[in-house]
């Protein structure tokens, strides 16, 4: 869990050439789901390139407060012995799930529809974050839910004893909100419909279908229908987590601003619910290739071979491009700094509700670093000072939120004095081995603000 610990500064001095091969870790997303939906089947779930994340390290507590058998075999590998859909057991104790939305928003609608009684807490992050998004949907299954003020944990669900389907349109673009709902109308009786006006990352669906429930999806004019059949047996999987696209985007985008660096990220998963980011950095003229491309456990999969770019151009990013990039516009927008003109993000009002307000994040350290930034509610748009231009030379907040404190590291591999963050600790959720994959490819970080 981040946020309980001693905070760990970090600065980042800029480098010479990135060069070599970055294995970034197994997808967070995944890796959650995994866990989760082990847990739920009948009989041992088998992972490999499960993400060591603290993230997911929670999710698999979590997983065994409620009854399921984890077990780390070392070097990525896990097995889940699930409890059958409807099986959790009521955990002894509080569920904390450190840092991460998707772990408490998850679990969450994996219980709902149970008998029993958890509370779920998180550290100050996380217990800032709204889950009435989630507790609204799962009131119409017939759970009840009592938190803090503004639907803010501490919180504790009774999940319903008699649980009746649902449907239910999503009002955010948000895949923690649908997957918390199919999860839930997993033991619900009959058929639990969810509709979401704009596509979301699609992996609950997908390993859904995976375990054996059996579950549709239609494009209609009203959105993605997705009907799901309640109460399957669920049949434990082999499943092998692709790397993590969002993870891939910082040795990425590190290539592209630091000239002549040549990096090779194998093995991405590129499912288009997830891949907005390489489309919009293609766009503004990186030198970004996919190679090897290929299909593995039903994704897309390729090696990112990425290139110092240095005529890098400022473009309008299309709103309808949000929710495949949602996590990227961190780094985004310190690649929009190195290049020319403006970078336009509409349509992102998300972001003010991640691990930390990632506007505001962002744009404060942006600013003080030297580059002009305008934001609204719903969109910001950075003015590019072009290569070799951004002064730096800041110490930034990083605000309990991983994707801030790389995105500051990675600018301070190109700016013209070093960046540091006050606190590097949170990276350790979703990317522990940063730092390391980092400085093996040429970078300069240390733990220590300058
Ligand atoms: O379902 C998921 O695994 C995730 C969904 C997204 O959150 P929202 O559903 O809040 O958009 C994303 O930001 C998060 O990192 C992971
Ligand atoms: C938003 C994120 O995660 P979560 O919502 O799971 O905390 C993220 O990893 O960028």
């Amino acid at each position: 869990m981040s946020g309980h610990g001693t905070p760990i500064p970090m600065t980042s001095r800029p480098c010479g050439p990135l060069k070599g091969t970055a294995h970034v870790p197994g997808d967070k997303s995944i890796s959650h789901r995994s866990l989760i939906l082990g847990a739920m089947a009948v009989g041992e779930t088998h992972i490999t390139g499960l993400l060591e994340g603290e993230d997911v390290l929670d999710t698999a507590k979590a997983m065994q407060a409620f009854g399921a058998i984890v077990t780390n075999h070392g070097g990525g590998e896990w097995t889940v012995s699930g409890v059958g859909v409807g099986g959790f057991a009521e955990p002894e104790n509080v569920i904390d799930c450190g840092n991460s939305g998707t772990g408490v928003r998850l679990i969450m609608g994996a219980m709902a529809t149970s008998p029993i009684t958890v509370t779920f807490t998180g550290d100050a992050s996380l217990n800032g974050r709204p889950m009435g998004r989630v507790t609204d949907p799962l009131a119409l299954f017939g759970t009840q839910a009592v938190g803090r003020q503004g639907g803010r944990l501490p919180m504790t669900l009774v999940g319903a004893a008699d649980p009746v389907p649902v449907r239910y349109t999503v009002p955010v673009p948000s895949a923690q909100v649908k997957s918390a709902v199919l999860l839930a109308g997993l033991n619900a009786p009959g058929k639990t419909v969810v509709i979401e006006k704009e596509a979301t990352r699609d992996h609950t669906e997908r390993m859904l279908q995976g375990f054996g429930a059996t579950l549709s999806v239609e494009d209609t004019d009203e959105g993605r229908v997705i009907t799901l059949d309640g109460q399957p047996e669920l049949q434990p999987q082999a499943i092998v987590v692709p790397r993590d696209p969002s993870s891939a985007a910082f040795p990425v985008c590190a290539a592209l601003i630091v000239p002549g660096s040549d990096v090779l990220v194998p093995n991405i998963g590129l499912n288009p619910t997830r891949a907005g980011l390489f489309t919009t950095l293609r766009e503004m003229g990186a030198d970004l290739t996919y190679e090897n491309a290929r299909e593995e456990g039903g994704e897309p999969v390729a090696d990112l071979r990425a290139k110092f770019s240095p005529n890098l151009k400022g473009i309008a990013v299309p709103p309808e491009r949000a929710a495949s990039m949602i996590d990227e516009y961190p780094v985004l927008s310190v690649v929009a700094a190195f290049a020319e003109g403006v970078t336009d993000m509409q349509g992102v009002k998300e972001l003010r509700v991640k691990e930390s307000d990632r506007i505001d994040a962002m744009a404060k350290g942006l600013r003080a670093a030297g580059v002009t930034v305008d934001e609204g509610d719903d969109w910001w748009k950075i003015t590019g000072l072009g290569h070799g231009n951004v002064p730096g030379g800041v110490t930034v907040a990083s605000q309990l939120d991983h994707r801030i404190a790389m995105s500051f590291m990675v600018m301070g591999m190109a700016t013209q004095k070093p960046v540091s963050v006050d606190d590097g600790s949170p990276i350790a959720t979703s990317f522990p081995i940063f730092e390391q994959l980092m400085a093996d490819l040429g970078a300069q970080l240390v733990r220590k603000n300058t």
